[in-house]
């Protein structure tokens, strides 16, 4: 009697978590599109691990067969499937809930965000055209750079395919506050774990607002010159990746982690956990620019319906 009171209760905390593992767990569908890359191959990782993920579907212009055999091995709920070049992207995509896009070039010293427009806008553009052909109603997780431009960009795309939904479209900011919490905690002298610091703005440079003064917990122990400092910390984060790797890419393992945060937080969404909070990049009418990071509440009123209400 005791232990299956025990057990029902443990249900049902993992249903409330978006974890249940009861016959009624959603099935869903996580595309990655660039998943042979330095995001994409350690991101393809966590996302197996996620116990909400029922079918992993990786995509890349080169060898994500030998990626998808390697993670598939690994003894969790998600069967991953590998898909390589333009004939098998509509399989990849064919009834997805989540399609996460690292597909890109990084940057090297000397570059801004803004340097791989050109060719990223074009990567971007012919991704999300199939996007909207295979599976218009999947969230769409944009991680590649710069988001500031891409986010945009994939709005057109979905605007001129019909299948624009303003509340399905993200910019993953999460790496800017996952860098933020860090740099914080390291300051403030306390633990990490329990460090929450919002990220406004956008993802480029100045663009990136880490709100100090909303951190929690609150730290008297700042000066004003350490939150400047923390600020341009935060702000220059991916340049001190760039530089550090020496011409070797970006960022990768801290944004494939960062991208399994914002993606688990949207398959919780999915899955109607009430009030998932995460800073994202999205149409927005908090100030009077089309596109502006936040923090964001997802919830569901219906199975692929998320509504977003952004905080100002
Ligand atoms: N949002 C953020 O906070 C961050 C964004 N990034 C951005 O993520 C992107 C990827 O970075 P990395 O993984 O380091 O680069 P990478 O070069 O290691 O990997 C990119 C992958 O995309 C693939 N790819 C290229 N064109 C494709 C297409 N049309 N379809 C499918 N796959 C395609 C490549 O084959 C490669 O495997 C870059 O644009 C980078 O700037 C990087 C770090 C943080
Ligand atoms: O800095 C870059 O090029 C990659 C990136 O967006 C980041 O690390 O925040």
């Amino acid at each position: 009697m005791r232990m299956s009171l025990l057990r029902s209760a443990s249900q049902h905390l993992r249903r409330r978590r978006g974890y249940s593992s009861t016959p009624a767990q959603p099935e869903r569908k996580v595309a990655i599109l660039g998943a042979a890359g330095g995001i994409g191959q350690p991101l393809a990782l966590l996302m197996k691990l996620n116990p909400l993920v029922s079918s992993l579907s990786l995509y890349d212009i080169a060898a994500t067969p030998g990626v998808a055999a390697d993670v598939s091995h690994i003894n969790t709920r998600a069967l991953v499937k590998g898909f390589v070049g333009d004939d098998q992207l509509g399989e990849a995509l064919e009834g997805a809930d989540l399609v996460i896009i690292p597909a890109g070039v990084p940057r090297k010293p000397g570059m801004t965000r803004d340097d791989l427009f050109k060719i990223n806008a074009g990567i971007v553009k012919g991704l999300c055209t199939a996007i909207a052909t295979h599976c218009p109603n999947a969230l769409v997780n944009m991680i590649s750079n710069p988001v500031n431009s891409t986010v945009p960009i994939a709005a057109e795309v979905f605007k001129k395919a019909g299948t624009y939904d303003e509340k399905k479209l993200f910019g993953v900011t999460t790496l800017d506050v996952v860098r933020a919490k860090t740099f914080y905690a390291g300051k403030a002298n306390v633990p990490v774990t329990g460090v929450n610091v919002p990220v406004v703005g956008g993802h480029a440079g100045i663009t990136i607002l880490p709100l100090f003064s909303q951190a929690t917990p609150a730290s008297n122990a700042l000066s004003h010159e350490d939150l400047v400092a923390l600020t341009k910390r935060t702000q220059d984060g991916g340049t001190e990746v760039v530089e550090a790797k020496a011409g070797k890419g970006s960022a990768t393992l801290s944004m494939a982690y960062a991208g399994a945060v914002f993606g688990d937080a949207c398959l919780k969404g999915l899955n109607g956990v009430p009030d998932i909070v995460e800073c994202s990049f999205v149409q927005s009418t908090v100030t009077e620019l089309p596109f502006f990071a936040s923090k964001q509440v997802t919830n569901f009123s219906s199975l692929h319906e998320i509504c977003l209400h952004a905080y100002s």
